[in-house]
């Protein structure tokens, strides 16, 4: 490792939890064998979120929910485990990025599959973006309650929308097939293909009538359907 790359390695991101021996259960590599970082904190404050843990001070003590970790210290955890996948995700990763790009190289140089869970409110940094690793572009909706200026910035999405096809997907957690509407006016603004759309809920029943009922109009539009599998396998349960 050269001098810049080693003190890059060094930088340090608040992480809530690193769990494996589960799979992508949202997107494109659903079913696949990951491992996952989960970072703490988070500029959004969904109602329906489920890991209020990363974020919400209110609630939860942010300091004994999460530690310092370097990238360094996360690679070789992600790398001493056999899934090829490592996912990203958060609270909002994005907001820790420049961290992020050292810790991207060096699972992708040791030929890991990188996928980062983005709320779509931070642009990805050109470092980001050139490291290999793939965005699931999640924006979200009014069912959330954060205010709209908050959650939609047009020019995030549209940096998103200019990286290459496979470097990115679009993913709507919806709570109701009346946000299709919504979700139809964004795509068609923004112009955000491909488009996944999946239920929200935190038990394997409710995720299954949220399929049901998204199932048609989400085929009429040409949407993916996504299951949140970990959530048909595991419902709620923390680490999975
Ligand atoms: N198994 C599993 N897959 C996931 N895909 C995205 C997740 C997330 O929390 O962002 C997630 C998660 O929490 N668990
Ligand atoms: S953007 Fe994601 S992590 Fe942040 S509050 Fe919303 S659901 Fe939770
Ligand atoms: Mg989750």
């Amino acid at each position: 490792m050269s001098a810049p790359a080693r003190l890059a390695a060094r930088q340090r991101l608040w992480v809530a939890e690193t769990f494996a021996d589960t799979v992508q259960g949202e997107g494109p590599s659903i079913g696949a064998p990951a491992a996952f970082i989960r970072l703490s904190r988070c500029n959004l404050t969904c109602t329906w979120c489920d890991t209020p843990y990363t974020w919400d001070r209110s609630r939860f003590d942010l300091a004994a929910e999460s530690r310092r970790a370097s990238a360094e210290e996360l690679a070789s955890w992600a790398l001493g485990r056999p899934e090829e996948l490592v996912v990203i995700s958060g609270g909002e990763p994005l907001l820790q990025q420049r961290a992020l790009v050292p810790l991207a190289r060096m699972l992708i140089e040791a030929g890991r599959r990188v996928e980062i869970e983005t709320n779509a409110t931070y642009p990805p940094a050109a470092e980001l973006a050139a490291s290999g690793a793939c965005f699931n572009v999640s924006p979200k909706l009014a069912g959330s309650r954060v205010p709209s200026a908050l959650r939609i910035r047009p020019s995030v999405l549209e940096a998103f929308a200019a990286l290459p096809t496979p470097r990115r997907v679009f993913k709507f957690v919806v709570t109701g097939l009346a946000e299709l509407d919504e979700v139809d006016r964004l795509v068609a603004r923004h112009r955000l293909r491909p488009v996944w759309v999946m239920p929200e809920g935190t038990t394997p029943e409710k995720i299954t009538h949220g399929l049901r009922e998204l199932a048609e109009g989400a085929a009429t539009r040409g949407y993916r359907l996504g299951a949140r599998l970990h959530v048909l396998l595991w419902g709620d349960e923390r680490g999975r």
